[in-house]
């Protein structure tokens, strides 16, 4: 299974059966293209599903799926191994994995920051895709793919790569998406569909914008596909609220990736993250 990003791609990766599976990946990002690396040994080769299928499972369980992201390399790549271990065993139910990339437009200043760190170890890729030409290289890691730099319009060539692969290709709507072009979103976005809770870049917030009620409820009546909202969320009760508000997953990056790059050891950074990963997971119960 393969994917090349184009440009800031993250994956999405899938629970498989309690366990994460990369089989096969390389065991080192390279610059002259994307891989994603294979965490430290422990992970199987079990099986994986699609991120639909989890979606739907968790939806039978009457569950809202908890989606953390990292960048791969923070901070470094055998700190972001064992951390995939640790969201893992913690209970994520899907993990999204940034690869880091020189111009992301959506990072805000905590991800851009401990990307650059992650640049001299190796985990980056040079820009792969020329426009409407996407390359997918070899690495086994089944799951979802986004590419936010893409416009809508640029989307269906790498869909139609991605779905050889397996790969389902998550759209991202905004609060700022006029209604007619949020309804193409949603009906071209596979797997589910990424609602961002505010305008501007990633980050952690105060609070998460009360707009995202409405968004959702206006999304819903679009679509049947799974929801999930990311944008600032760093608290238990944002956590609570957005479930509340009826949100499929909920989309927590920068905090985690604070808490990761920030530790004074990786060690200490792994055990902050399983305590602030469980302090968020109880608000889903
Ligand atoms: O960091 P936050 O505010 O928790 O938001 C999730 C976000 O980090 C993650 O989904 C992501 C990282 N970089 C992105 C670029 C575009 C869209 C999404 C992302």
């Amino acid at each position: 299974m393969a994917v090349a990003l184009k440009s800031n791609g993250f994956l999405f990766l899938k629970k498989a059966q309690n366990q994460f599976s990369l089989p096969n990946a390389p065991s080192r990002l390279r610059t002259s293209s994307i891989k994603i690396f294979t965490p430290m040994a422990g992970l199987t080769t079990a099986p994986t599903v699609g991120l639909s299928e989890t979606f739907s499972k968790l939806k039978e369980q009457g569950k809202v799926a908890f989606i953390p992201f990292i960048t791969a390399g923070d901070p470094d790549l055998s700190t972001t191994a064992q951390a995939l271990k640790v969201l893992d065993l913690c209970g994520s139910d899907i993990i999204e994995l940034g690869v880091p990339y020189s111009d992301p437009l959506a990072d805000g200043p905590v991800i851009q920051f401990l990307t650059y760190v992650s640049f001299p170890l190796g985990c980056s890729y040079s820009f792969l895709g020329k426009r409407n030409q996407f390359r997918f290289n070899s690495f086994d890691v089944e799951g979802g793919l986004v590419v936010p730099d893409v416009p809508l319009e640029e989307t269906e060539i790498l869909r139609k790569e991605a779905q050889k692969k397996s790969i389902e290709l998550v759209l991202l709507t905004t609060p700022t998406t006029p209604t007619h072009r949020m309804k193409a979103i949603v009906e071209a976005a596979e797997g589910f569909v990424y609602l961002v809770s505010s305008v501007g870049v990633t980050g952690t917030r105060q609070s998460v914008s009360g707009r995202v009620e409405g968004l959702l409820q206006e999304i819903k009546e679009a679509t049947t596909k799974p929801v999930a909202v990311g944008f600032g969320i760093s608290k238990p009760e944002h956590v609570k609220q957005v479930a509340r508000w009826g949100a499929d997953g909920v989309i927590i990056g920068s905090a985690i990736v604070k808490l990761l790059g920030e530790a004074k050891s990786p060690e200490e950074g792994l055990k902050e993250l399983e305590n602030f990963f469980k302090s968020l997971k109880s608000a889903l119960v």
